[in-house]
């Protein structure tokens, strides 16, 4: 099928969007050393008719130029001519979409999501047990343990995609990866960086409270 490539007004949304997050997460810090890449979906989820802006490669986050993002298609290639390149992580933001239908996903890193991602490898998940802000993740049950999957970290990302296909849990909007960063989604931006915040709220706690126990 081909897709329909987005509209000059849909793309200039996207882009303001993006850059709207990318400055509130710059400003706490959350782009050391140009890591992380952020994405918006663009497009129709059911009609299998969208693509996606997503940051370009290597690029400082915490300064906004004329080459911050492009638009990619559902395999992460540019749409349009450019010297631009998207994340290297695109392919990551594909699986996500494909299996979740996002509007859009974060992806920072952290000492939080870093340490509690090593310290549970063993298990394959971070434990967290009725901590309040679980119901920032849309999960309301009362004294729930959600379990946060963590996948591993391989440095050529096509080898990380069929963990991730395997490993994502419908229920928990974000996936680890192994002392590297979170990805967390959400239907739209708003929701996308609510999630994000309360996942890295639960990985501060979550390191505190196995600080103060000593154990695991
Ligand atoms: C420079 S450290 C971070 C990168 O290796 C990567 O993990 C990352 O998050 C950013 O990659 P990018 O290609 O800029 O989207
Ligand atoms: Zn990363």
């Amino acid at each position: 099928m081909a897709y329909q490539n987005v509209t000059l007004e849909q793309k200039q949304q996207a882009f303001a969007e993006l850059r709207e997050v990318k400055e509130l997460f710059a400003s706490r810090g959350w782009f050391p050393g140009t890591s992380g890449n952020l994405s918006v979906r663009v497009g129709d989820y059911a009609a299998n008719d969208f693509q996606f802006a997503v940051t370009a490669s290597g690029k400082d986050k915490t300064v906004h130029t004329p080459e911050d993002y492009l638009i990619v298609d559902q395999d992460g290639k540019p749409v349009e001519a450019t010297t631009l390149r998207p994340s290297a992580e695109t392919l990551i933001h594909t699986e996500i979409y494909r299996l979740t239908g996002a509007g859009a996903i974060f992806h920072i890193h952290s000492i939080y999501n870093s340490i509690v991602s090593e310290w549970f490898w063993d298990r394959k998940a971070v434990p967290v047990k009725a901590v309040e802000l679980i119901k920032g993740l849309n999960i309301w049950e009362e004294d729930v343990q959600i379990d946060i999957p963590i996948v591993s970290n391989f440095a050529e990302i096509p080898r990380i995609v069929p963990e991730v296909t395997e490993r994502l849990d419908p229920k928990i909007p974000g996936i680890l990866l192994r002392n590297h960063g979170i990805y967390a989604w959400g239907a739209n931006a708003f929701e996308a960086k609510r999630h994000l915040e309360s996942f890295e709220f639960l990985f501060e706690y979550v390191y505190r409270w196995e600080l103060l126990n000593g154990k695991k």
